[in-house]
């Protein structure tokens, strides 16, 4: 089953006329139209609303419809984003050469309102398959988190909005304790069963917009925006007791698993421009270190356990 939420269409179009039109056209659609009125202005409404889809005219005053699509095609953030060309005079060579740079399709003006349906329609089914793909991608596919992949690209984005606007990220590294052992005692698929249930308990115990990811084995990644070193410290206990408080069956027995963690923050480092994702990874693996070698099923942080 797909995602239901409302796909976004920009048009980019000098003519009032044109808009009116497509909105018409388009009202019984069930999506959200976006309106520019030149490629300043298409290309500063997409940057921030990042459409499904843009319905682009070739033919405008000023920047014209071509360069607009090369400027979209250059930056990564909008470079996937569907193009249909709105043209009048299409002239084949035109068209091939819209198609070579990536448009999706063309609608030639004047527009017949089923054919305009039809290829906005094919062109959202489309888009919505690829967010899909691009979505499953990036999830672990044994604990339902997200990846260390995603993990790296998210901590990327944590730390230019720290160096941009100033805002606090943290980081905590959680790896179960000798789960070497669990496997060996209960067997591969109850380690299986421990590592889904530690990442539903780390999810649970976390805010929405805190990032849980599997980094990989039997080791968990979290990101934490706007948070103190402090309060990620905090946060990592509440883990960490939560993660002890688990207790998993295996025919009669009680089991029960532990973790250790290790915190990091870029408050820690006065300079932000010193700080960088790989930055850190490394301290938050440094302080998670620490807690094994302090002897494990505790936080550790800035090196020392606490
Ligand atoms: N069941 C299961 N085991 C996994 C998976 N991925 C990695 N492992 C196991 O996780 C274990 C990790 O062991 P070690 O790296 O020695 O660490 P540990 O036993 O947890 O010891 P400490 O980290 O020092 O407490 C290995 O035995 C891996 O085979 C997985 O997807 N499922």
């Amino acid at each position: 089953m797909l995602d239901s939420t409302l796909q976004t269409v920009l048009i980019v179009d000098d003519s009032p006329d044109i808009h009116r039109l497509i909105s018409a056209r388009l009202s019984a659609e069930g999506v959200a139209l976006l309106h520019a009125h030149d490629a300043v202005e298409g290309l500063a409404i997409a940057r921030e609303q990042l459409p499904d889809l843009i319905l682009l005219d070739l033919e405008m005053p000023g920047t014209d419809g071509m360069t607009l699509f090369s400027q979209l095609k250059e930056e990564s953030a909008l470079d996937a984003i569907p193009v249909i060309f709105l043209t009048g005079t299409l002239d084949v060579t035109t068209k091939v050469q819209a198609f070579e740079l990536g448009a999706v399709d063309y609608v030639t003006k004047p527009f017949d309102a089923i054919e305009l349906k039809a290829r906005v329609r094919a062109a959202l089914r489309t888009k919505r398959y690829q967010d899909l793909l691009a979505t499953k991608a990036r999830i672990d596919a044994l604990t339902g988190l997200w990846n260390r992949g995603y993990l790296t690209d998210q901590l990327a984005v944590e730390v230019s909005a720290l160096i941009r606007h100033g805002s606090p990220v943290a980081l905590i590294m959680v790896d179960i304790d000798h789960f070497k052992r669990i496997n060996d005692t209960h067997g591969h698929p109850f380690g299986d069963i421990v590592l889904q249930r530690v990442a539903q308990v780390l999810g649970q115990a976390t805010r929405d917009n805190d990032v849980v990811c599997r980094y990989g084995g039997e080791e968990f990644a979290i990101i934490l925006r706007d948070t103190s070193s402090v309060g990620a410290v905090s946060i990592a206990q509440r883990l960490c007791h939560a993660v002890a408080a688990i207790t998993f069956r295996q025919g009669r027995e009680t089991v029960q698993v532990t973790a250790s963690f290790g915190v990091a923050g870029s408050d820690q480092c006065d300079d932000h421009d010193a700080v960088s994702a790989d930055t850190l990874l490394e301290a938050a693996d440094m302080a998670l270190y620490a807690a094994k070698s302090a002897g494990r099923n505790r936080v550790g942080w800035k090196h020392e356990t606490r």
